[in-house]
């Protein structure tokens, strides 16, 4: 696979002592060519909890969401500093990336199932992963389904076309085909921002059961959503964290004035 990624130099740093993190970020820089995107980010995200990030278009949430799974290194020119670890483990020292984005899911802002059918999307990436067997195949996809809160929307009708189903059902099939592949971690990228309202009530009601088995991590620019799904928020500006809290405390006693200002709709 193309990697564009220059490696860090710099192996000093270790994880902070953090029991709960199942994700530290250790001065973290990111640049697009010659433009830096990210500036020396540090936060430990915590195992089984939403963490929610927040802040104005272009200000790196995206970035940031992709640099945890190495998506980045699919783009030209793009150089990081720093480091990320999952689990202890560096994931820019590691070279199987592939292990890394089936450990660490994702999930789009547009639904992007593929033209086949409900079962052979959720089944996808397992067959990719050399599962060739019925029953094992089988159970897969319905505990994938079920675990997306759209099992009994689409068991009678799991050899139709995944691009029959409405926006918000399909939204759910790619939730449970990352889950499919039996990630620990899911990232998502506005995952409910083409959904209308009773969609997105879904989705939210499926991360809130979801986070009993994932760590999840959600871009989203829609500040009820952060509030009522996440348990913490980190509030993004020119690509710094200005602020990261617990979800209560930023939404109702933010340290900065800026993520104040944001959070109330004063800019952004
Ligand atoms: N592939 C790329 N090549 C060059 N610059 C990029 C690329 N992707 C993003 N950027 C730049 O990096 C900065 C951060 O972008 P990013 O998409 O991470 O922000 P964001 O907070 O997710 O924005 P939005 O809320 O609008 O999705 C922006 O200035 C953007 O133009």
């Amino acid at each position: 696979m193309k990697t564009a990624v220059q490696l860090p130099k710099n192996n000093s740093f270790q994880p902070q002592n953090n029991k709960n993190a199942k994700i530290s970020v250790h001065n973290f820089n990111l640049f697009y060519g010659e433009k830096q995107a990210l500036f020396d980010i540090s936060l430990d995200i915590n195992e089984k909890e939403i963490t929610a990030l927040i802040g104005p278009s272009g200000c790196g949430k995206s970035t940031f969401l992709r640099s945890i799974n190495r998506m980045n290194d699919l783009i030209d020119n793009v150089k990081v500093s720093g480091e990320i670890f999952i689990d202890n483990e560096n994931i820019y020292r590691s070279n199987d990336v592939i292990k890394l984005r089936t450990k660490v899911g994702m999930v789009f802002q547009k639904p992007n199932l593929f033209p086949m059918s409900i079962y052979d999307n959720v089944a996808y990436g397992p067959r990719m992963h050399g599962i060739k067997n019925k029953k094992v195949l089988n159970h897969i996809v319905e505990e994938s389904l079920r675990g997306a809160a759209i099992w009994d929307e689409v068991k009678d009708r799991l050899k139709s076309s995944a691009l029959g189903l409405s926006g918000g059902q399909q939204q759910r099939v790619c939730i449970a085909r990352a889950i499919a592949m039996k990630p620990e971690v899911i990232l998502m990228d506005e995952p409910t921002s083409a959904l209308d309202p009773i969609s997105t009530l879904k989705v939210e009601e499926l991360l809130s059961q979801m986070k009993e088995n994932y760590t999840i991590v959600i871009v989203t620019h829609n500040m009820q959503q952060a509030a009522r799904v996440s348990d913490r928020t980190a509030f993004f500006l020119n690509g710094e964290v200005i602020e990261y809290d617990t979800t209560d405390t930023i939404f109702s006693v933010p340290k900065d004035k800026r993520t104040e200002e944001y959070i109330t709709g004063r800019f952004g």
